[in-house]
């Protein structure tokens, strides 16, 4: 992973003029976007505002679509989903691992699961683990390939408010530690509000706004100043909020 002093000088993603278009509809519409590196951003937007789409560019994972621009982004990136995409037939740690190999990876591969909490669950199948188990499971595989860039698609959506809040702590705690990239995909303003430093959100194909969250960590629900922030995002995503 970089220094902290080369994270500081040159962009981890780079979009510039990024045009996606199904069937003729345009989704994304000219995006420039810089995200510098270990800067921990969130992308919100309406359901089809074509946020997926402009993860999975940015991942790499939409070749054959119609589309035009440049793009960069580093070498080392990891994408977390919605559903932890295990493989049921392999048990934890071998999932974790899955495509390294050796002594070296499966030690990597134990200390991450222990890092997300999942000491002692690497024998376990897939279908043992509840649905935050699993997501920390897919977190702990992105982790052992210290990516870059971490993608994810809204990995917290499946998940009941508790155990999201708890991940919610363990995602900040470990882009704390490793200092990766991230770029969070949500619907949700608050989870926003919460983990990233900078929150972006789509609108007809574009960035309609492009807010930097300049409070300390860590960050709760209920401080009022993360209110004014709500209502600035909420506006960007027309949504009017009911003071009765
Ligand atoms: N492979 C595809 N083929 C055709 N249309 C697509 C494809 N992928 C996305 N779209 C369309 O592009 C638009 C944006 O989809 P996208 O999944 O990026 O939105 P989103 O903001 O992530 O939505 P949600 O929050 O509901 O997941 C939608 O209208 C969708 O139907």
């Amino acid at each position: 992973m970089a220094t902290h002093t080369e994270q500081l000088t040159r962009p981890a993603v780079r979009l510039r003029s990024l045009t996606r278009s199904f069937d003729g509809r345009t989704v994304l519409d000219g995006i420039d976007l810089d995200l510098p590196a270990g800067q921990f951003t969130a992308l919100l937007g309406h359901s089809g505002s074509g946020k997926s789409t402009l993860l999975r560019a940015v991942a790499g994972l939409d070749h054959g679509v119609v589309g035009r621009g440049r793009l960069t982004a580093p070498e080392r990136v990891s994408v977390v989903f919605q559903d932890s995409r295990l493989l049921p037939w392999r048990r934890v740690l071998d999932n974790v691992l899955l495509g390294l190999n050796g002594k070296e990876a499966e030690e990597r591969g134990r200390a991450a699961l222990a890092e997300v909490g999942l000491k002692g669950r690497e024998r376990a199948w897939p279908g043992e683990l509840s649905g935050g188990e699993a997501q920390r499971a897919a977190l702990a595989r992105s982790l052992v390939r210290e990516p870059e860039l971490l993608l994810a698609d809204e990995p917290f959506g499946a998940l009941d408010a508790l155990t999201r809040i708890r991940m919610h702590n363990l995602l900040r705690e470990l882009w704390k530690r490793h200092r990766p990239s991230v770029l969070l995909v949500t619907h949700d303003v608050d989870e926003a509000i919460v983990l990233a430093d900078r929150v972006l959100v789509l609108d007809q194909g574009r960035i309609g706004l492009d807010l930097t969250i300049d409070r300390p960590h860590p960050r709760s629900y209920r401080e009022p100043v993360l209110g004014e922030y709500r209502e600035r995002l909420l506006a960007a995503l027309g949504v009017t909020e009911d003071h009765q």
